[in-house]
């Protein structure tokens, strides 16, 4: 045996116990036996860093309760009273080591003395914190060893303290290039490669390049995509048309979006604090977004309007972005937008985001999208369809979720989006344009679902959605290919927006 080996060997031998589940400790997945937060919160904010404490916090919230970090960050920022600087460090702790948690449980593996499902998960949470310090950022390792440790003695306790330490300083013996190459070591597949070098699953590796390739992208784009997935991105704004000003904003840190008209963006600063965005008629919205809702509010319609001007429908609404830029153009048109929502928190979130634009342009309703076509058919110029999706096309904005989705939720979700668009495709009149849009690039969810249905109908007609984003954007975007169009976080930066545009034929 190597001498390297004989250390690891002695260190596994001091590891034992401390992190090690008792024969009445639960399983991961369990509620834990010991109560990890026994000290008051004023005691932990003593002992422990509080960057750290509500990284670690939000860790628990995400493993534990199933929360959103995007979510629980902000509350516990301002529970914890941080300063600008260590919501900073806060953010980069939490975002960093949640999205790589794959690669890093993968390292920790190779450092202590049993399978990961036998540590408990809080001493996990906090060992892929210290992992985080230790490979990627540019920490001192005995500072983010101690203060690691000294986190954990503070909320998990003296044994499991004493365990990480032992785990940690073995983990600081590599640099994470170093990690990857031995654990890398005699695998070919590129796919396994590409998933513990971006930490990614292999399954939303493979389907990623599926979708580079069926847009026509060459599949090497596939680093650069993983990358820009691992990178933070920047805050967009749009200022609702007609309504609201970006003047504000600009006067901020934010400056003039390059792809999309009434848009800003800036990479720092709090959108919160501006009083256009507290107003609703600034909002944050990615450009992707924003762009799909014009294409779909722009594209040239043979359908006769009603009267009172066109009708447009949003079948898939809450939480209302690209309903309220959707009813602001309506409002410049004289067209109309029905937003509907099925649940009722999220129809709230509607109303709420269409609260700055004109009342008589816009109405909510709750209802089961599926059920649109059969109860008001052939009665809308414009429906867009942003349907319930596995999200992978916005993994920058959700550290946790790529961790979260599974292959046989994509399967579920493609049959609902089917349907879905099927309603739409019912309910909206002659010569009118259905918009079906995902942020998700997976082929499952995008193509697969309007190729069969264009397959099976001779009234429907796709028409050409990246020269419609063109027609919208400031500048020339190439996002088509073969008549849908797709754009990508690591090309346009913006969410990896689906878009297809299908015209009903006049009979
Ligand atoms: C991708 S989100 C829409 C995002 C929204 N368009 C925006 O820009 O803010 C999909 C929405 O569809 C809703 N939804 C789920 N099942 C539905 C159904 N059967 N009919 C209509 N909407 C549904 C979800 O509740 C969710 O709010």
């Amino acid at each position: 045996m190597s001498e390297q080996g004989r250390r690891n060997d002695r260190g596994r031998e001091r590891n034992r116990g401390a992190g090690r589940r008792d024969s009445e400790a639960p399983r991961r997945g369990q509620a834990p036996a010991r109560k990890f937060s026994e000290a008051t919160p004023a005691q932990r904010v003593r002992e422990a860093d509080p960057a750290r404490l509500v990284a670690f916090e939000v860790m628990r919230a995400v493993s534990k309760d199933n929360a959103y970090a995007n979510l629980v960050l902000p509350a516990k920022i301002r529970q914890y009273r941080l300063d600008k600087r260590d919501a900073g460090l806060a953010t980069e702790l939490s975002y960093g080591a949640l999205r790589a948690k794959g690669s890093y449980d993968a390292i920790i593996a190779r450092c202590v003395d049993r399978a990961l499902n036998d540590v408990e998960e809080a001493i996990l949470d906090a060992l892929r914190l210290g992992t985080h310090q230790l490979l990627a950022m540019r920490i001192p390792p005995h500072a983010a060893v101690n203060q690691t440790v000294g986190l954990a003695r503070a909320v998990i306790g003296a044994g499991p303290a004493s365990f990480i330490n032992a785990v940690l300083r073995k983990i600081g013996t590599k640099d994470l290039a170093g990690w990857f190459s031995e654990l890398g070591e005699g695998v070919e597949d590129p796919v396994k490669l590409a998933a513990l070098e971006h930490a990614h699953p292999e399954w939303i590796v493979r389907a990623l390049r599926q979708a580079l390739v069926a847009h026509g992208r060459p599949v090497q784009e596939i680093t650069a995509l993983l990358e820009a997935d691992n990178a933070a991105p920047v805050v967009n704004l749009l200022a609702l048309p007609g309504i609201g000003s970006l003047e504000e904003a600009f006067a901020a840190d934010f400056t003039s979006g390059p792809l999309a008209p009434d848009s800003a963006l800036s990479s720092g600063g709090d959108p919160g604090r501006l009083s256009s965005i507290r107003e609703g008629s600034v909002r944050v919205q990615d450009v992707g977004s924003q762009l799909v809702a014009r294409a779909l509010a722009e594209v040239p319609l043979a359908s006769k309007g009603s009267k009172g001007g066109e009708r447009w429908l949003d079948l898939c609404a809450g939480p209302g972005g690209k309903a309220a830029l959707l009813a602001a153009l309506a409002s410049r048109k004289g067209a109309r937008l029905l937003a509907n929502e099925p649940l009722e928190h999220r129809a709230e979130l509607v109303r709420k985001a269409l609260t700055a634009v004109p009342s008589e342009s816009w109405e909510v309703v709750m209802g089961d999208g599926r059920a649109f076509g059969e109860e008001a058919p052939e009665s809308f110029d414009r429906i867009m369809v942003d349907a319930p999706c596995s999200g992978l096309g916005a993994l920058r904005r959700r550290p946790e979720s790529r961790w979260r989705r599974t292959p046989a939720e994509v399967a579920e979700l493609s049959q609902l989006q089917r349907e879905l668009l099927g309603s739409a495709l019912k309910a909206v009149k002659p010569g009118g344009v259905v918009a079906y849009v995902t942020c998700s690039p997976h082929p499952a969810e995008t193509t697969a679902v309007v190729d069969d249905l264009l397959y099976k109908r001779d009234d429907l007609e796709l028409l050409d959605a990246g020269a419609a984003l063109d027609v919208v954007a400031l500048q020339g975007l190439q996002a088509g290919f073969e008549g849908t169009a797709q754009l990508w976080p690591h090309l346009h930066q913006t969410d990896a927006m689906f878009l297809a545009l299908i015209k009903k034929k006049e009979s």
